[in-house]
């Protein structure tokens, strides 16, 4: 996020919590439309350092929670807390990484201007842009692409350079939108291994957005299962594997296969419509 506004709320939280999400609803009035309630009632916590992924089925809100928490949407009510200040428009502290890499590179800058463009708004000197954006580089092994343009690489490295232009800004917590969908399998699984070891590395809290369950539990430290529409939390589900996760041992490890069949069965759940009772938004008829 390039700009920052955010006000200060009474309830200061406890210092170890980077996300607090306070009864956050959202309802989409756009005029002339019929409403759409797309999240009822989400109350959840991210601990600074976490790695946590969501999952809920298609349709389920997890964009709207992603865009709501990046402060790109005003909730409808409740509120999202980011280090102690309630979020009301993109905070500073926040960098997000989407799905469409395509889009949210500009083609006619090389690799170094995309993620140096961040750091000259947020009035960095040009020296230390220099050292930023090249420990970035190298956090993604890209150092050789710095003077070409994003057109000239592939997907898997397009998606690189967001990751690197996100992590130079120095975010305290990473939002990631189903960020390896548009990417083949093998590019994925090693973007998937980049984002665990960036993580470790850089302490970065990241929520990671996906509809990929096997992805959200080989990745997250918790993955928060969401229902179906109007959305409400229906598992926050804790993944007790080792810390250290590798593509072959992790995902042949019987809990992996009993955490993926897990979630895997939540969804269905959610999918056929069974849900926890929420509390009701005032007014509102169940
Ligand atoms: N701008 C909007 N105006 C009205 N309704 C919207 C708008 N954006 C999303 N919705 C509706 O809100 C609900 C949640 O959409 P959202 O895109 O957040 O779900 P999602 O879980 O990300 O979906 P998917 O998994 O298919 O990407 C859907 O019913 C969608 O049609």
């Amino acid at each position: 996020m390039l700009s920052g506004r955010a006000a200060q709320t009474p309830a200061a939280p406890a210092t170890d919590i980077a996300l607090d999400l306070r009864g956050v609803q959202k309802t989409y009035d756009t005029p002339g439309r019929p409403e759409v309630e797309a999240i009822r009632h989400l109350d959840f916590q991210i601990r600074r350092g976490e790695l946590v992924c969501v999952v809920g089925p298609s349709g389920a809100g997890k964009t709207t929670l992603l865009r709501s928490i990046a402060g790109l949407l005003d909730v409808t009510a409740g509120e999202v807390v980011l280090d102690g200040k309630a979020v009301t428009g993109p905070p500073e502290g926040m960098a997000v990484v989407f799905q469409e890499y395509g889009r949210s590179l500009f083609p006619w800058m090389t690799v170094r201007q995309n993620i140096e463009l961040p750091l000259k708004e947020k009035g960095i000197p040009k020296a230390e842009r220099q050292e930023k954006i090249d420990r970035a580089l190298k956090e993604v092994s890209l150092t050789e692409a710095a003077e070409q343009h994003p057109w000239q690489l592939s997907g898997g490295m397009q998606q690189r350079v967001a990751i690197a232009r996100a992590i130079a800004f120095e975010p305290s917590v990473l939002l990631m939108d189903e960020p390896f969908a548009a990417v083949d399998a093998q590019t994925r699984a090693e973007l998937e291994d980049l984002v665990r070891s960036l993580w470790k590395h850089l302490g970065v809290t990241v929520l990671f957005v996906t509809h990929d369950i096997d992805e959200a539990v080989y990745l997250g430290e918790r993955v928060i299962v969401l229902s179906n529409r109007p959305t409400v939390l229906m598992e926050d589900v804790k993944v007790d594997l080792p810390a250290e996760r590798d593509q072959l041992t992790t995902r042949s490890d019987r809990r992996f296969g009993e955490l993926r069949g897990h979630v895997y069965e939540l969804i269905q759940r959610a999918k056929r419509g069974d849900r926890p009772d929420a509390p009701q938004p005032e007014g509102a008829g169940f």
